[in-house]
């Protein structure tokens, strides 16, 4: 198959008339390039480039032919209207056209036409009037004139110009309306003719362009394509080779990838979290509200960023540093999350550690002088606001020094462990003990209520210190002493409280250590009164000014003869008056001074029982109250002995009382102190029987001989049926166990009337004898003793 063009026409002789018989299938253009009928135009505009054709055959899917598609065709079709108007002409046309002179014959100019590819020509027809012939023109022409016919008279004119500023668009349209495929394009000032412009230019330059923009934006899409090719390879190297976890998951929150620091991390394989959620990890340590925030926040703006305590496959936990960021397709709805976490437990263990060293003791844990320093500032900053008192308490140990000297420094560093300890559980939660250095110890005692909260509590600390300590299989005993400065009564700020509290401790060491000062001297007397009367017991049992021994009998319920004496500690302070036993009793066993006390009173009845003896008279054994820092002491049954031997006293005149709570907990230890003191041939009481914790059951382990019934319940006697019920329970059971039994406190005729019918044996109680000084129960009883008629206490 072949093509006949009117370009194929200009391969006709002009000449010879006879050429027009020339068969046409010797002068068509074959073979004929053909398109099929689904070809896109843009696709045929870019053959009509590349094969330089002006016309295609158009055929069907069975090759059929059904029609023939010209470059004109693609001009009017390809929607070039944007494209021609951005264009002027002058960039189309063709700027060197073909111009024959006028008496140039058709003959002449068909083949140079060919020869030179042009379409038209313009025909200079002298005078300065042009016209132009084109190849449809040369069809029709060799039809109808001879070859030696001179073009001036075929050409078309007026020649139809168009100036080279004008648009293309409006060249095409020019075109379209006059039914012509050539314009002349005129200088507009010059009226020169400067070009040629016809279809074939006007679709060529549409073309060109178009491959060019084509070419251009296929050759950025490539490069496009090639760079995110790249980068999405330097991404997912990047993802692969990160030590931060990633995790993908849609917009439901199903994982769709995992990298391997994720499975590093976690212990997941991308396989075994696939359309799970990151639930997965759930540690358990965030409640619903944790999540519902996080989700919140990423909805709200798009990512969430903090720190979560997750679970590994292994079920250890982990802390990690993680953000989600929702990712948005063309929408703007959320197409997938992507989460980037790393794992950041170390760097929170190192940072905890730094904190650790920075704010805390070593040795101790607890907080050093800068983490004290912080809390102290708050804390009064704290006071201040609510207008509260605060106290800052400087503890130093007493004799540290000799320990860690003795017994070596691991000794030394376990000592103040267990200081530590001790006086950790006897604070409040809110106070602080930090550690300042060696022994030295700072408690902050924020928010007191009350200025003798202070005291308290620094007594409570004393008796945590003074407890025995046990080291290297020893036990010993070492003591603190304790300086006290409140704010806002001594000071104002932290640096003047420590500064003041230091103060108070150094006097608390000179005036005999194991106790505590307060720093103010102006708080009232009654914050002061306890400290005063602690510096006056203190001077007291040095030089025994104002302590004396008030005798109390202890008489048999029948015959009413004197059996024994309780020996009862009175004080009388110029200052504070006659001060009752039990005030100054608790006070010395607070503040450490009941070991001195009571050795002094000891000697007093041990030199009061000399005397006696001295004197000539008989005495009765006398007991002494026997404190629980005093029973625990390791030379108590030492001290006893000795004391029997400096002055030779006959065994068993000396006796004790102790109450049931010194013993509790500790009853197999009891029980190897009071058979020592049995040894000794001393009786022991149990006194106030029936307080307290009166465990009836495991008096019988007890090597004791008495039992003195309290006496609430002998008061109670006559007005509550219940306690005559428990006196004959508990005398009863003595009975049963070959105990003594004394009721204390007898006032009355009727309470020793009731108490005739139990097993009481002796009666000790106003109604006896009140206790009296030495000097009056020598009168009373030991001096008449001696006439027998006289010796009943009632008579
Ligand atoms: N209402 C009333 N009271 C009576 C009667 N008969 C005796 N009393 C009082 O009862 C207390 C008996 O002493 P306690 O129970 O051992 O209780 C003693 C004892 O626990 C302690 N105490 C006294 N002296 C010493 C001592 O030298 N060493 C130790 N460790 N404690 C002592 O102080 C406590 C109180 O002693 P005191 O005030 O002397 O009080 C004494 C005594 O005066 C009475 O018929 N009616």
């Amino acid at each position: 198959m072949g093509i006949w063009t009117e370009h194929d026409s200009l391969r006709l002789d002009f000449n010879d008339p006879d050429s027009l018989r020339t068969p046409i299938g010797d002068v068509m253009s074959s073979p004929v390039s053909s398109l099929h009928l689904n070809t896109p135009v843009s696709e045929v505009a870019r053959r009509f480039h590349e094969e330089q054709r002006r016309h295609f055959l158009v055929v069907d899917d069975n090759d059929q032919p059904r029609g023939i598609v010209s470059q004109t065709d693609i001009a009017l079709k390809q929607g070039l209207e944007l494209y021609l108007s951005l264009r002027e002409v002058h960039e189309a046309m063709d700027s060197q056209p073909l111009v024959l002179p006028g008496t140039m014959t058709l003959g002449q100019t068909a083949p140079l036409m060919l020869a030179q590819r042009q379409d038209a020509a313009v025909v200079d027809c002298g005078g300065g009037e042009f016209g132009i012939i084109t190849e449809r023109d040369m069809v029709r022409f060799a039809a109808r004139h001879p070859g030696d016919t001179p073009l001036s008279k075929l050409a078309s004119r007026p020649l139809l110009t168009i100036a080279p500023e004008d648009s293309l668009l409006r060249a095409r349209d020019m075109l379209l309306d006059h039914q012509l495929r050539h314009l002349a394009v005129q200088d507009k000032h010059s009226r020169q003719i400067t070009g040629l412009l016809g279809f074939r230019h006007i679709l060529e330059g549409a073309e060109q362009d178009y491959r060019l923009e084509l070419k251009q934006a296929l050759s950025q899409r490539d490069q496009a394509l090639s760079r995110s090719r790249l980068n999405l390879q330097l991404a997912e190297r990047v993802i692969e080779a990160s030590l931060e976890g990633v995790v993908i998951t849609d917009a439901r929150g199903h994982i769709e990838f995992v990298n391997p620091a994720f499975t590093h991390t976690t212990g997941y394989s991308l396989e075994e979290v696939l359309g799970k959620t990151p639930a997965i990890l759930s540690s358990g340590r965030h409640d619903e509200t944790f999540y519902d925030s996080m989700w919140k926040t990423l909805q709200q703006k798009g990512y969430w960023r903090g720190e979560i305590w997750n679970r590994r496959k292994s079920g250890q936990l982990y802390l990690e540093l993680l953000t989600i960021t929702a990712i948005h397709d063309s929408d703007g709805n959320t197409s997938n999350y992507a989460a980037l976490f790393s794992d950041i437990t170390h760097i929170r263990e190192n940072e905890d550690q730094i904190r650790q060293l920075a704010y805390y003791d070593a040795l101790t844990k607890l907080p050093n002088r800068r983490l004290l320093e912080d809390r102290l500032d708050l804390a009064i900053r704290h006071a201040h606001r609510h207008q509260q008192r605060l106290a800052v308490v400087f503890i130093d140990l007493d004799h540290f020094k000799r320990v860690n000297d003795s017994l070596g420094h691991a000794a030394g560093d376990e000592l103040l462990l267990d200081v530590s300890r001790r006086m950790n559980a006897r604070l409040r939660e809110d106070d602080t003990l930090a550690r300042l250095g060696g022994d030295e110890f700072i408690v902050l005692l924020p928010d007191l209520s009350e200025p003798d909260e202070v005291i308290r509590i620094a007594r409570r600390l004393l008796d945590a210190i003074a407890e025995p300590f046990r080291l290297k299989d020893q036990t010993f005993r070492i003591g603190c002493s304790l300086g006290v400065s409140l704010y806002p009564d001594d000071a104002a700020d932290a640096e003047q409280l420590l500064h003041h509290a230091d103060a108070a401790m150094y006097r608390a060491k000179q005036e005999g250590r194991n106790t505590f000062r307060l720093y103010s001297t102006h708080m009232d007397i009654r914050e002061h009164r306890w400290l005063a009367m602690e510096t006056a017991l203190r001077n007291a049992i040095d030089n025994g000014e104002g302590l004396s021994l008030h005798y109390q009998p202890l008489v048999d319920r029948d015959s009413q003869r004197l059996c024994s004496l309780e020996a009862l500690a009175r004080w009388y302070h110029p200052e504070f008056g006659q001060v009752s036993p039990g005030d100054f009793i608790p006070l010395a066993e607070r503040s450490g001074l009941i070991l001195p006390l009571s050795r002094y009173l000891m000697q007093q009845v041990a030199a009061r029982l000399r005397a006696w003896l001295d004197a000539g008279l008989t005495p009765v054994p006398v007991a002494v109250n026997l404190s629980a820092q005093q029973f625990w002491q390791q030379d108590l049954i030492e001290q006893i002995r000795a004391l029997y031997d400096e002055y030779q006293l006959p065994p068993g005149l000396i006796n004790f009382e102790l109450t049931e709570s010194m013993l509790l907990d500790k009853q197999q230890q009891a029980v190897r102190v009071l058979q020592q003191l049995r040894q000794l041939g001393c009786r022991v009481a149990m006194d106030d029987f029936g307080t307290g914790y009166s465990s009836l059951s495991y008096l019988h382990q007890l090597p004791i001989t008495t039992l003195k019934i309290d006496r609430s319940f002998i008061q109670q006697l006559g007005e509550n049926q219940g306690s005559e019920t428990i006196l004959a329970a508990i005398t009863g059971m003595a009975q049963g166990l070959k105990l003594t039994v004394v009721a204390e406190g007898v006032e009355t005729e009727e309470q020793l009337n009731t108490l005739r019918r139990y097993h009481v044996n002796l009666i000790q109680g106003y109604l006896t004898g009140r206790p009296m000084p030495a000097e009056q129960i020598t009168e009373r009883y030991l001096a008449v003793a001696r006439e027998p008629a006289t010796n009943n206490v009632l008579s």
